[in-house]
């Protein structure tokens, strides 16, 4: 390189190197007002979080970047610091499904930002138990993937606990395969979860033909035992990787592509209503002939876009089932209060399980 390039790229790195200093000042601000924000909501005993609030700034930002920054860096770069602001307000305790680097966890940070405190739980109904007591005040939770249908614990512990929802999250989940190494020649055997590995099925077939799988409780914990031992091979997310300081061996082994989990945040009160919002319920039908029918009708007819109709058998009661209901729209909405009030006499059962803010404003997961 030529001395005069050498010049002109030390100087551009000085105003780099200032702008930087700008945006640490203003990032410094800006978490100043959001504290001061924080001060007044709880002398008026109001919610810190307002995805109404955020969902407008994020809107604005975009409007205001035109195609000049790329969009999704922008999201992910205003995520982090609209959360970094918001738990500065009040440090957020998450519960999840761990141990750590699981998807949930991955979920929890993409939701939450990486400054929330993270609780590990041995199981999902552990996750809503935590938040019915008030221990912590959010959960997350997986509730249907796009391959494997609904995750069915979740579900049936919505029938068990009184929490309410207060977000979702989407997920795109890749799989890789890791080990302490890097090296496929040491893997003897692959753990991860029953469902990871049923998605990797024909990938490990064909490239791993006589080396046995083992399900175990979760990715972290295949990841933990892929850290322990240099003869397995997990199945686990970016997240274990760097938690367990492990090696890629393959990355992107699933059968199909286009994998996407949703998860629900779980805590005791919805947010109100950001103008992109579902809303769920769970509701018991009348034995009668018709009675499903009668639902719907309502909803048809007030217009709801329903996007998710799921059945659940109730325990302890053969053949009598509930059924979840997913709807655009918030309980705030006329349209949505006025279906949901027609509702209820036409159920044997009948529970608003929350309006929250759909996932769509939230970085991808590239
Ligand atoms: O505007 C507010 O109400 C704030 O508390 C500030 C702020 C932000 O950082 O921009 C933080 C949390 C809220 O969810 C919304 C926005």
């Amino acid at each position: 390189m030529v001395d005069e390039q050498k010049n002109e790229i030390h100087h551009i790195r000085k105003n780099i190197d200032a702008l930087d200093s700008e945006i640490l000042t203003l990032l410094k601000r800006r978490i100043g007002f959001a504290r001061e924000i924080g001060r007044l909501k709880d002398e008026n005993n109001r919610a810190k979080w307002d995805p109404l609030r955020e969902r407008q700034i994020y809107e604005r930002l975009l409007k205001e970047n035109g195609c000049s920054f790329p969009e999704d860096s922008l999201r992910t770069i205003f995520h982090e610091i609209i959360t970094a602001c918001r738990l500065s307000q009040r440090n957020i305790e998450v519960a999840y499904l761990g141990p750590e680097a699981t998807f949930s966890h991955l979920a929890g940070v993409k939701y939450f930002g990486h400054s929330a405190t993270y609780n590990p739980q041995d199981a999902i109904d552990d996750v809503f138990s935590e938040v019915e007591k008030g221990r912590t005040p959010y959960g997350i939770v997986p509730v249907e993937n796009s391959i494997e249908g609904s995750v069915v614990s979740t579900l049936d512990s919505f029938m068990k606990y009184k929490v309410q929802i207060c977000g979702e999250v989407q997920l795109e989940i890749s799989h890789n395969l890791v080990c302490r190494s890097g090296n496929i020649e040491d893997i003897q055997t692959v753990a991860s979860h029953a469902q990871p590995l049923a998605q990797c099925r024909e990938w490990l077939r064909k490239h791993l033909p006589n080396i046995p799988t083992l399900p175990v409780l979760s990715t972290g914990a295949a990841a933990q035992m892929a850290a322990n031992n240099p003869n397995i091979g997990a199945i686990a997310s970016s997240l274990a990787i760097k938690r367990y300081e492990l090696q890629v061996v393959v990355k992107g082994i699933e059968d199909y592509r286009g994998n996407t989990t949703r998860f629900l945040v779980i805590g005791k009160k919805s947010p109100s209503a950001s103008g992109q919002d579902r809303t769920s319920l769970l509701v018991g039908t009348m034995d009668r002939p018709g009675a499903l029918n009668e639902i719907l009708t309502v909803l048809s007819e007030e217009e709801i876009n329903l996007t998710k109709l799921e059945s659940r058998p109730i325990k302890g009661k053969q053949w009598k089932y509930l059924f979840f209901l997913d709807m655009i729209g918030h309980i705030e909405d006329e349209k949505i209060f006025r279906g949901c009030e027609r509702l209820r006499p036409l159920c044997s059962y009948f529970e608003w399980l929350g309006s929250y803010p759909q996932s769509n404003y939230l970085p991808s997961d590239t």
